[in-house]
Formats: C-alpha cells, sequence, structure tokens
C-alpha cells in the first residue's frame, strides 16, 4: 500500500447513536475527504464500506464494531466479522489485537483474514506489548488506535507519541499513528517520528465533537 505512505487516512465513522449514521452521511464524508486530499478512509460495518466503495476510489480500511457479551475486545472481533467487512469492498482490514478478552484467537483471526480473505490486517493496539505480538502473528500494519481504551492504558497522553515512537524502535511492521489527533502539527509531528501514515477520524468527522471543543475552549 504504496499510496497510503506518508498521507492522511480519514476515519469516516458514525455509530448508531451518532447524528451523522445512516443516509449516506459517510459516502459523503468519504468524498470530502478525497477533496481535501486524503490517501485513505477508515470505515465501520459492511453497509458504510459499501456506500463508500461506490463512490471513492481510495483504499479502505474496514472494520467492524461488533459487542460480544462477556468479551471486551470489539473491532472486528471475528472471522466472520473480517469477511464481511472483505465482502463490502475493504482493502486492508483492521482488527482489535489487544489483550483484551476476546471471543476468537487473534492468530485465527490473523491468519483466516491473510490466508482466505487475502487482505492485509491492521492490528490496532494499545501497548508496545500487544504491538510486539502484532508483529510476531505477521500483521501488516500496527496502529495505536487504542491507546486511552483499554482498561490499562486509560491515563496515557494523547496522541501516544511515546508509544508510536517506541513501536518503530522496536519493530519493523510499519506503525500506524492513530486516536486523538487533533491538529495538522500533532500528525506532522507522528509523521516526523516516523509513523507509515496518520488516520485521523473525530477532529475531522464528527462536527458534534469538534463543535464541543469550541465550546469548551470558549467557556476557559
Ligand atoms: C477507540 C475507537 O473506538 N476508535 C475507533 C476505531 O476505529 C474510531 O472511533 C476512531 O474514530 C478512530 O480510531 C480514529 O481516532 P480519532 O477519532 O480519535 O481520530
Amino acid at each position: 500500500m504504496e499510496e497510503l505512505k506518508g498521507g492522511l487516512v480519514v476515519s469516516c465513522q458514525a455509530l448508531e447513536h451518532e447524528p451523522l449514521h445512516g443516509n449516506g452521511h459517510m459516502a459523503a464524508m468519504a468524498l470530502a475527504a478525497v477533496q481535501g486530499g486524503a490517501v485513505g478512509i477508515r470505515a465501520n460495518g459492511p453497509s458504510d464500506i459499501r456506500q463508500i466503495k461506490e463512490k471513492v476510489g481510495l483504499p479502505i480500511i474496514g472494520i467492524w464494531k461488533k459487542d460480544y457479551e462477556g468479551f471486551d475486545a470489539f473491532i472486528t472481533p471475528t472471522t466472520e466479522d473480517a469477511k464481511s467487512v472483505a465482502e463490502a469492498g475493504a482493502d486492508i482490514i483492521a482488527v482489535d489485537a489487544t489483550e483484551q478478552t476476546r471471543p476468537q484467537k487473534l492468530e485465527e483471526l490473523v491468519d483466516y483474514i491473510q490466508q482466505v480473505l487475502g487482505k492485509k490486517v491492521m492490528a490496532d493496539i494499545s501497548t508496545l506489548k500487544e504491538g510486539k505480538n502484532a508483529r510476531e502473528l505477521g500483521c501488516d500494519y500496527i496502529s495505536t488506535t487504542l491507546s486511552g481504551y483499554t482498561s490499562y492504558t486509560k491515563d496515557r497522553a494523547q496522541p501516544d507519541f511515546s508509544l508510536i515512537e517506541e513501536l518503530i524502535k522496536e519493530v519493523s511492521t510499519p506503525v500506524v499513528a492513530e486516536g486523538n489527533f487533533g491538529s495538522p502539527e500533532q500528525a506532522k509531528k507522528a509523521l516526523e517520528i516516523g509513523a507509515a501514515f496518520v488516520v485521523v477520524g473525530g477532529a475531522i468527522t464528527r462536527p458534534q465533537l469538534i463543535t464541543k471543543s469550541f465550546v469548551d475552549g470558549m467557556k476557559s
């Protein structure tokens, strides 16, 4: 995926409880991202992925956020979820590769995506240890997506530049900077440290969060 190198991937996601859920809104967001110069799109669920694929020619990092009762891993937790994401048109499939409890073994999931579906795997991790494990399993990309979102990383500074730095030092797999990037300067810094590319979501595609940051900023 040479075309992703050094660029901005825009995460276009709106869950059921969010105002922009459904109605083709994420495909419109993806088109806006193209117009702004994005090199790829990250998207959630077969329906959004399909609609984005129809409108946009960029590589898609597909996920399916799903809750399985009794388990904490929620990003594409099973082979069935990965299959649906692949059939919808994703080029890379991102999976929860943390140490959280999960309905299916990570190595099974990674193998299935690479060998059966013939797609690349992005490992969404929250610690260096998880990144090293993802490298051992042969994941194609390691992304800092889940730093701050596992019970054992809640206190990490965001964006997690030190995790990005540690990963780049310790693993040869391309490292993706993702999670709570709020400015172009931060994204540029991640590239300077050596990230393969940067994924930005909320700061671009979640207007309710952008509004809140203005409202809060005006109070302080
Ligand atoms: C933790 C979690 O569920 N992360 C999700 C993963 O796909 C998305 O909700 C994020 O928007 C994405 O990772 C980009 O990050 P940010 O929106 O912070 O720029």
